[in-house]
């Protein structure tokens, strides 16, 4: 039933979802390839988890339609289920189960076939051997983590839907994850995750970014960054502190954030900036360096973030 004719894995259009009356997804358009990691980013109570829920049917949308896995999202959410992965921010095991009796327990649920062989295969396959009879309750958060993406893709699955999935774990096991993730790809897996780390962000193939329900941007890293048309100065020197305080507000300066020791300054209009940021320097009378730097990630979900709010409150043809 799946869909051989393309690499089309989740096709979606319209994608609407209100609850008690407020539309918190607003007309939501998706298309991912196989094999690819797409990553969704947004302030908190944006619609990620919702967006993903509706795609994998778990939840059904007011309006809107679409594939994933080339299954109708409206009628075959059943068939979906089968085929996806679903880890979710707040993965839960039995804490008196080891690694294994965990994952033999999901493979019951699951009901697998060759139930034991299925079981030593992903704990291989996740790097698991060395736990394998360590009790769930006593690991380190990256090993738990570890041990619930195992859970979630024991039944082969061909879409991975990852909520929020390393939230409380350290960077050595964040990036270990971050290559696992990568390598199932590689194999053919899909995987939308949803994150608020700009370092998960950048280890995505594509991003999209949604504030109050809507998309308000996508694409490569690189290019939203483009899109969004933002300079930056890097301010540093002793006299920081103060050059900080006399640019803000100034006309063409958005934002202005210290990162260490340094100063970043940010705006839309680059000869604007450097106006303000020059008539700064010239009045500290010195003892500074105002040099280009490149716009991060998060200066850019920042801007997307205040404008779509701008835009919320004014109303801007938002449906009920
Ligand atoms: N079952 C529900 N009933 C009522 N409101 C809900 C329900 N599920 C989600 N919401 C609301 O919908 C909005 C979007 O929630 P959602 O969980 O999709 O956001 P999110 O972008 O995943 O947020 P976060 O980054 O905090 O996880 C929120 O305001 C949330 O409170």
């Amino acid at each position: 039933m799946t869909d051989t004719r393309d690499d089309t894995v989740i096709s979606i259009v319209g994608l609407t979802k209100r609850f008690n009356g407020r539309t918190v997804v607003d007309d939501v358009a998706l298309e991912v390839r196989r094999g690819e990691i797409v990553g969704f980013l947004g302030p908190n109570g944006s619609g990620k988890t919702t967006t993903i829920r509706m795609i994998c049917g778990l939840l059904k949308p007011d309006s809107g339609s679409g594939t994933c896995l080339g299954l109708d999202i409206l009628t075959q959410s059943t068939l979906i289920k089968r085929e996806v992965g679903y880890m979710t921010q707040r993965f839960s095991f039995y804490e008196d189960l080891t690694i294994r009796e965990n994952l033999d327990f999901v493979a019951r649920v699951y009901d697998l076939d060759d139930r034991q062989k299925r079981v030593a295969e992903t704990i291989a396959r996740l790097g698991l051997e060395r736990r394998r009879d360590q009790l769930a309750g006593s690991l380190s958060g990256g090993w738990k983590q570890r041990l619930a993406l195992a859970a979630s893709v024991m039944h082969q699955p061909k879409l991975l839907l990852l909520d929020e999935p390393t939230a409380g774990v350290d960077p050595q096991a964040r990036r270990e994850f971050w290559d696992e993730i990568h390598r199932l790809a590689a194999e053919g897996l899909t995987v939308l995750v949803s994150t608020h780390y700009m370092d998960e962000a950048e280890r995505c193939h594509r991003i999209v970014y949604i504030a109050y329900g809507r998309i308000v941007a996508r694409g490569t890293v690189a290019e939203v960054i483009d899109r969004s048309g933002l300079s930056t100065i890097v301010v540093s020197g002793a006299n920081v502190n103060r050059i900080a305080a006399l640019v803000r507000g100034r006309d063409g300066v958005e934002q202005v954030a210290p990162f260490g020791n340094d100063l970043h300054v940010v705006g839309p209009d680059a000869a604007l900036l450097k106006q303000a940021v020059d008539a700064a320097v010239a009045e500290v009378g010195g003892g500074v360096t105002a040099v280009p730097g490149a716009t991060g990630l998060e200066d850019v979900f920042i801007r997307l973030m205040q404008q779509a709010s701008v835009e919320d409150r004014a109303g801007n043809g938002r449906r009920p």
